[in-house]
């Protein structure tokens, strides 16, 4: 029946539209054609959760005294970073304090913020020097700032208890004759084994101090490596390795045994000797350390061996810096607000904290010195039953005592305080300015969720910047750990009001205008 009503054919559904897939993890065979350091597709990983107790047949190589010394001090297991690198760098083969004609093979690590590195390297400087007979300066430990060597410093002394080793801090704190009354004798004999410094006032020394002399390094260990990579100060990385270099020219006293001048036979002729080189043996660290063969071509790496301590199987673990560079119990937010109302999310954020039971002492990171003064002085207003206070390399070094005391509840600082600090009580980081890079948004948040503990970060941002920073974050492997929150008007209602206040006050009218 050609009129008979025909029912409309059913809508057939449209094919499912592919959605994009993350492309595959290169291969290590791709990224060696793409130019990548063989030595680091040679990395050995080391899963994050490894961990050694300390009576396991792997630390033999680690004396009794050094073990009691870390059981004092709490340490009951070492970390994963920490297990790869004290045996290793205290294997038999390596054992001695000169090596002039195997010289040790350089080590680069990374490993998460947070993870121990300080230790990973402290034990086996101490082990192995505390069997020396002479004092020799025989190892020296760079950090990019004086608050950082303090730390350093604490733990050196903390491990080296009882062995007789001394060290120096060379910060530029004291006054430049007091420290070289610290480094060297009346006769010109080195009274360290151990000087910890920052980069521009070690040059000050390698130029105005007779006799300090870097001759018998057996360590130069790099902290922050790719920080102090960057770092020109008189060109210290250049000066140092020429300081290192064995020189016949110097004086008796300022050469190791092993760079004494042989009999020159020795050394030319078929079947000769190679010349004896420096035993000193390189070690370069940080949770973001470069893997750029070109930036780290200046140290003269020796035969480097890389130590990756990342989860998974994902090679990009191993070739990208900031994939893996946080830890895993970090909690991740990020809240999108106009810029106006930035403080007040971060009040909102900050009294959230500040009242829960255990009342987790928090970081709060600003582009700039001036702006976390600024910012210190609004949130003080906003919230006056908090101890708040602005930390800035010229703050008193009594500030961060107070800090680590429980005795101010929160710093506002700028990216200066951002790498290696460590104050295990701090449980929150936020970042009011947005960090300008992945790698300093990594320092920033490591700096809670340390040594195994929790903590949380929160990234406030104004609406032209939550693209960007989800791109961010993408980039570092963290989509979807950082999770979204959505402060209203009445989360911020019991605020605005004093806020409102603080703008037409005089002396906050600038605070208010901190963005
Ligand atoms: N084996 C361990 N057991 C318990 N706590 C440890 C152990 N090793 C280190 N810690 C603690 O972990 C904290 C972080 O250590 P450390 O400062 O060395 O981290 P890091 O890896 O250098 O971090 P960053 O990259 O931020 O500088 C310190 O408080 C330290 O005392």
């Amino acid at each position: 029946m050609a009129d008979a009503k025909r029912s409309p054919s059913p809508l057939r559904a449209l094919p499912a539209f592919p959605l994009p897939k993350q492309p595959a993890a290169p291969s290590a065979e791709a990224l060696q054609r793409q130019g990548v350091d063989s030595a680091l597709l040679g990395a050995t990983r080391i899963d994050p959760r490894q961990t050694l107790d300390l009576d396991a047949p792997e630390l033999a190589v680690v004396s009794g005294r050094t073990k009691k010394r870390l059981r004092d001090l709490g340490i009951r297991e070492l970390f994963a970073v920490q297990t790869a690198l004290v045996p290793h760098l205290l294997a038999p083969a390596h054992r001695a304090l000169y090596l002039p004609y195997d010289p040790p093979r350089d080590v680069c690590a990374s490993a998460p913020t947070g993870s121990g590195k300080t230790l990973a390297y402290v034990v086996p400087v101490v082990e192995m020097l505390a069997t020396r007979v002479v004092t020799r300066l025989r190892a020296l430990i760079v950090l990019p700032t004086r608050d950082l060597v303090t730390q350093v410093r604490e733990v050196f002394d903390a491990l080296a208890k009882g062995t007789g080793l001394k060290a120096a801090s060379v910060t530029g704190a004291s006054s430049f004759a007091h420290e070289q009354g610290q480094l060297v004798d009346s006769h010109g004999a080195s009274k360290v084994d151990v000087v910890i410094c920052t980069p521009g006032r070690l040059i000050d020394h390698l130029d105005g101090t007779p006799e300090f002399t870097l001759q018998h390094l057996r360590f130069l260990v790099i902290d922050e490596a790719d920080r102090l990579l960057t770092q020109s100060f008189q060109d210290w990385l250049a000066r140092v390795l020429s300081a290192i270099a064995p020189t016949s020219s110097a004086s008796r006293r300022d050469v190791a045994p092993a760079f004494l001048p042989l009999e020159p036979r020795l050394h030319s002729g078929p079947g000769a000797d190679p010349p004896p080189r420096s035993s000193c043996q390189k070690l370069l660290l940080s949770a973001t350390l470069t893997r750029d063969p070109g930036r780290l071509a200046a140290l003269g790496l020796n035969r480097p061996q890389y130590f990756v301590v990342a989860s998974g199987t994902d090679q990009s673990a191993v070739v990208d810096e900031v994939v893996n560079a946080i830890p895993e119990a970090l909690e991740e937010h990020m809240v999108v607000c106009e810029g106006t109302d930035k403080p007040l999310v971060l009040s909102w954020i900050l009294r959230l904290l500040l009242d829960k039971e255990d009342r987790p002492q928090a970081l709060v990171f600003c582009k700039s010195v001036e702006a976390a003064t600024r910012l210190s002085v609004l949130l003080s207003s906003l919230l006056p039953s908090a101890s708040i206070a602005a930390y800035s390399s010229d703050a008193p070094r009594a500030l961060l005592e107070s800090f680590r005391a429980h005795k101010v509840d929160v710093l506002v600082c700028s990216d200066l305080v951002s790498r290696g600090l460590d104050v295990p009580a701090v449980g929150a980081v936020l970042n009011y300015d947005a960090p300008v890079d992945a790698r300093k948004y990594v320092h920033r948040v490591g700096r809670t969720a340390r040594a195994g503990r929790g903590g949380v970060a929160w990234t406030t941002l104004e609406p032209q910047e939550a693209r960007w920073f989800k791109g961010l974050v993408s980039g570092m492997g963290r989509e979807g750990r950082v999770k979204k929150v959505r402060v209203g008007d009445k989360e911020l209602a019991s605020s605005r009001v004093a806020y409102e206040v603080c703008r037409f006050l005089p002396v906050l009218c600038r605070s208010s205008s901190v963005r």
